[in-house]
């Protein structure tokens, strides 16, 4: 099972402001210190950061965003770096530990390096800034950005500097990682207490810059409701393969892939599962394939079925992959290339029911299970889904528009069918069967070229025959294939291919 460690926890703005008010009613710890350490700890980032630090521009709301804004003026004014700050609601009407945090920063302000603007209009742009900090709006944006704070945003992005938003970057939904109008192109966020879960949807990936987390002191036991979690290597252990007694006991995959025309699949899906050290990779499939991967796949074993002219599967074949499944204990990937021909989704929507093995379901393995309107798992076996966007949409009866959607549709679907969901773009989102979500944290379109998602497939199936559990089994597929990503794009100038990611 996944255990995320709280750095990796997302919230919603509602969740957020409720773990606020718990710390705040229940604890003592009033909303002025929590600014502070909130603040202290964005300056202390700042400070030992590269970035040019003599003269800022801090554009400031009236909620306790710009309040944060406020306390990292105060500490980098005390490292002699001065501040330009405009208020684009005015002054008069400032939260109240905003407006304390104003009269602190004015005090602290022996050798006037401080500037106050009142409004964006009396801006005068003729000082020399080398940084913006962003303290317009955070978990309070509620509409559409308009007027004043429309402008300052244009403007902040086209300027040629560093831009460390507070909390979430100006005009991005904390919730959905919609763009509300326009928003701040941040180069660093400081999630305060909490990452927002729309730093990681939609739009929120390329509007963030790095997101470095400033802890606050929130009682673990607030933050117990989460139900949403950054997945990272660095809590989630991809295990070493270790040479078993015999070549079953380091895990068995059976994979049920391949027709005419897309033995590839089957391929890439095959090596993909035997690089992670597998005992064995079966590959059962329809004879007439047989010889394509004999030439193609010479470290796997080959169960063919059927007949010489076969290539592709048939209801016909189901006792003998059903026999070919008795012999070891292993794990099932159906799906990788199998086509959709009539007979084969025949063939699939008879298998499942009686495969009492855990089992990964892909490409056009999805594609049939959707055909068969009342599809039911078998009890005691755990399924893994791994739809893209399209498969996704197959089992939904509205069109899912939005990654917050998505979210939503893929949280409710695994806990509904008690399964694993692994619903693949940007981000790859995992949802288990007990409700909870895990999303990616790296640029996923690189994976975007087919045949990617074989050997994802092949990754996933080679953790659950492994014997990881469905979620650890998705987590580790995907994260696998990030490590690799990450050699290549230090190691090479072009594009991965699929196969680089074996
Ligand atoms: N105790 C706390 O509550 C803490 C809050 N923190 C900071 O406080 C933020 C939340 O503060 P607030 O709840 O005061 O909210 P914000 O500071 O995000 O903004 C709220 C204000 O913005 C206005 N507003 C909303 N949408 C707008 C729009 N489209 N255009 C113009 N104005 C708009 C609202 O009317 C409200 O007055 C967090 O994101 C975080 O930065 C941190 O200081 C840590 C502790
Ligand atoms: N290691 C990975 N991490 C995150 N996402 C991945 C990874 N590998 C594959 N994907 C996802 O899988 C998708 C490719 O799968 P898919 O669209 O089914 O293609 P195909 O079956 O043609 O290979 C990618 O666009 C990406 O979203
Ligand atoms: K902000």
């Amino acid at each position: 099972m996944l255990n995320a460690t709280l750095p990796h926890y997302l919230f919603t703005a509602s969740q957020s402001r409720e773990i606020d008010r718990r710390t705040i009613e229940e604890t003592g710890m009033d909303g002025f210190t929590l600014m502070e350490i909130a603040g202290l700890s964005a300056a202390k980032h700042l400070l030992g950061s590269d970035i040019n630090l003599s003269h800022g521009v801090y554009l400031c709301g009236k909620g306790n965003n710009g309040g944060d804004a406020m306390v990292v003026a105060r500490y980098l004014l005390q490292n002699e770096i001065a501040a330009t700050l405009v208020f684009l609601s005015g002054t008069d009407n400032l939260s109240p530990d905003a407006q304390r945090n104003l009269e602190l920063l004015q005090q602290f302000d022996d050798h006037h390096r401080i500037e106050v603007y009142e409004s964006w209009d009396t801006l005068e742009q003729t000082e020399h800034w080398d940084f913006i900090i962003d303290g317009m709006l955070g978990t309070g944006l509620d509409s559409n950005l308009r007027g004043d704070y429309l402008e300052a945003v244009h403007w902040a992005n086209e300027q040629d500097l560093p831009v460390a938003s507070m909390d979430i970057p100006t005009g991005l939904h904390a919730d959905t990682g919609q763009l509300m109008g326009a928003c701040i192109e941040a180069d660093y966020t400081f999630a305060f207490g909490g990452r927002k879960q729309g730093l990681y949807l939609e739009e929120g990936p390329f509007q963030t810059g790095s997101v470095l987390y400033c802890e606050l002191p929130f009682p673990n036991s607030y933050k117990a409701r989460c139900d949403t979690f950054l997945l990272d290597e660095s809590w989630v252990s991809l295990e070493q393969a270790r040479p078993g007694r015999h070549k079953y006991a380091s895990g068995v995959l059976y994979l049920i892939a391949g027709s005419e025309g897309l033995t590839g699949a089957a391929m890439l899906a095959a090596r993909s599962a035997w690089a992670e050290g597998l005992g064995a990779v079966i590959l059962v499939c329809p004879r007439g394939l047989l010889p394509v991967y004999e030439i193609g796949l010479p470290s796997i074993i080959k169960k063919a079925v059927g007949n010489k002219s076969d290539d592709f599967f048939k209801p016909d074949h189901l006792p003998e992959v059903l026999d070919i499944l008795e012999e070891k204990e292993g794990a099932v990937l159906l799906g990788p290339g199998i086509g959709r021909q009539d007979d084969t989704v025949a063939f699939i929507n008879r298998f499942l029911p009686r495969n009492p093995r855990n089992t990964v379901i892909d490409a056009d393995g999805l594609w049939a299970l959707a055909q068969w309107e009342q599809w039911e798992k078998p009890r005691g076996s755990q399924w893994i889904l791994t739809p893209h966007p399209g498969e996704l949409s197959r089992f939904s009866d509205k069109p899912i528009k939005s990654d917050a959607h998505r979210l939503h549709f893929v949280r409710n679907f695994s806990s509904r069918r008690q399964l694993t969901i692994l619903s693949k773009g940007m981000p790859g989102i995992i949802g288990t069967s007990s409700g909870e979500c895990y999303l990616t944290n790296y640029d996923t379109r690189y994976f975007s070229r087919a045949g990617s998602g074989d050997v994802l497939a092949g990754k996933v199936g080679a953790s659950l025959a492994r014997g990881r559990a469905p979620d650890a089994s998705c987590a580790e597929g995907l994260l696998r294939g990030k490590k690799k990503l990450d050699h290549y794009l230090t190691n090479a100038d072009d594009l991965p291919e699929p196969r680089d990611f074996i």
